[in-house]
């Protein structure tokens, strides 16, 4: 960054390194593997990029710093923010809402008043990061106040906004006592991004409705045909941009001789059952890991499947471990891991193997190679990034893909064994298919799959994003608008 500021600037919760504390009580900055750094640090390091954050560790003061090339700005959040901000408002208020209300959201005054307050910290941190013209992308649902605190300090800035998980419709969306703040402060932005365009359908109606301003008529497309919010002299797009993985990466590493063997490994490790099903998921309750545990308890006890043949691993990475729902949730699950493998285990065969710990990047591409069924079965998800890892592993075209219809995955790929979570017996019949597919049916089914994710691959996301971004400030042809009027005042 120079003294005048970077030209691009990335803003999200968390920074693309944490702050990690070694057992000597040293402190080192640890990179997150995520596909949000992988994806924007090349296009950052182009463009004198800095990235803004938080250090993912309460009360820490770090000045500004540059990493291999990259600005990074710490926001420091004392341990009472991480508590309302972070625990609270982000994850046990908007997280829950934002996913089909699959538990009770909480609304909380002191929550959002401390919402309110770290969203004003990031949009000053982005205000003086920022080079005069800059553009600016703010990420997710912990930041959705941003784009308009930041517009008011700096209005010279381009602002796009993505959200990474699914915006809820109005029914759901009103229960919010915060709900016309939040929409209003997102269309502080000049682009607002989602996975699917029912999300942006659902915030186009939200944003006629709650803020009052006129919109456009028609649906939206998959990184085609935006729609548009009129917020006086101000045009505000409206898309939906599927993200993706590093799918070229996961494709290449999953060859490697390394990871093969150590695929062979696993398998031995196992006791070579004929198959082999992986979940892979942080421990949280919209991924569904109790949906497939159960679909596979009745396998087991309708004799459908044999324990001697199928055995399960199921990665369930810690997350958010102070937040109640989550705290119950995982005793819920690990409950039933202990019931499946009392009922149906041997002394050292365990049917269901549970790692609640992060799996190394290797070590999971490995999994994923080993796995003959992989099982993402969430109840809501916004994309699920693990699907499309999965499928770009499989370069020998083998295994086969259980997949939840509530994914944003699902709407890509259509191929796999997809299912309604909230239908046991559906889960389990798509299990079933899955172990028994036929196996030139399951290749074809892998090769359709990953062609469109090598395809569509998170560099592709990013780009369309940002080029449709950098044409907001593009005049174009007057769109047919509607307003509040014209639909009238709707209830709930
Ligand atoms: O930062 P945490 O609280 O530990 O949570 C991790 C991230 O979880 C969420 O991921 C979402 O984004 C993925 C990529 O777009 C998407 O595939 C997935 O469906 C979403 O759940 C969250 O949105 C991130 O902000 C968190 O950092
Ligand atoms: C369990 C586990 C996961 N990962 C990696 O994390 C992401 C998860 O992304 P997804 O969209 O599926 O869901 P959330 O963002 O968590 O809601 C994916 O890239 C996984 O490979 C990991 O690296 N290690 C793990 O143990």
């Amino acid at each position: 960054m120079t003294a005048e500021g970077s030209d691009f600037v990335v803003v999200a919760n968390r920074l693309p390194v944490d702050l990690d504390t070694a057992p000597d009580g040293s402190r080192r900055w640890k990179r997150s593997p995520g596909g949000l750094v992988t994806a924007l640090e090349p296009i950052l390091r182009n463009n004198n990029g800095a990235w803004v954050g938080w250090p993912g560790v309460p009360d820490v003061e770090v000045e500004p710093f540059e990493d291999d090339g990259l600005e990074l700005v710490p926001v420091p959040l004392s341990e009472r923010e991480v508590a309302d901000y972070y625990e609270g408002f982000s994850n046990a208020t908007l997280w829950p809402l934002y996913h089909d209300v699959i538990v009770r959201p909480v609304y909380d005054r002191t929550w959002w008043e401390a919402y309110v307050e770290v969203n004003r910290r990031f949009a000053e941190a982005t205000s003086t990061a920022a080079a005069q013209n800059a553009t600016v992308w703010i990420q997710d649902y912990q930041l959705q106040l941003v784009p308009k605190m930041l517009r008011m300090l700096r209005p010279d800035l381009t602002i796009g906004f993505f959200l990474h998980i699914p915006f809820p419709p109005v029914e759901l969306f009103m229960q919010m006592p915060w709900r016309t703040e939040i929409v209003e402060g997102l269309l502080g932005a000049d682009l607002i991004g989602f996975h699917l365009p029912g999300g942006a359908q659902n915030f186009l109606y939200l944003s006629r409705r709650l803020a009052g301003q006129p919109t456009s008529r028609g649906n939206i497309g998959v990184r085609s045909k935006l729609g548009v919010v009129q917020v006086g002299f101000r045009t505000v797009r409206v898309g939906a941009f599927p993200i993706s993985i590093d799918s070229g990466e996961m494709d290449e590493k999953s060859k490697r001789k390394s990871i093969r063997d150590r695929a062979r490994e696993i398998r031995a490790e196992l006791g070579d059952p004929k198959v082999i099903m992986l979940g892979v998921d942080r421990l949280d309750y919209t991924k569904g890991i109790d949906v497939r545990l159960g679909a596979f308890h009745e396998l087991l006890l309708s004799e459908k499947v044999d324990p001697e043949d199928v055995v399960m691993i199921q990665v369930a990475t810690p997350s958010r471990e102070r937040v109640e729902s989550y705290r119950h949730m995982r005793g819920e699950i690990e409950s039933k891991v202990g019931r499946i493998n009392g009922e149906f285990g041997r002394v050292g065969h365990p049917v269901v193997h549970y790692l609640h710990r992060p799996i190394p990047r290797d070590e999971l591409i490995a999994y994923y190679v080993a796995a003959d069924v992989m099982l993402v079965t969430p109840i809501r998800d916004g994309m699920n990034l693990v699907a499309k890892e999965y499928v770009a592993c499989r370069s020998d075209l083998g295994g086969a893909l259980v997949l939840s219809e509530f994914t944003g995955a699902a709407a890509e790929l259509r191929q796999a064994y997809q299912c309604n979570p909230h239908d046991l017996d559906n889960v389990a019949d798509a299990m079933m298919a899955a172990i028994e597919q036929d196996p030139e049916d399951g290749r074809r089914h892998m090769r359709a799959m990953r062609r469109q994710v090598l395809a569509h691959d998170v560099d592709r996301w990013a780009r369309s994003f940002l080029a449709a971004l950098d044409r907001t400030g593009e005049d174009t042809a007057p769109t047919q608008m509607v307003s509040n009027r014209e639909i009238g005042q709707a209830t709930v």
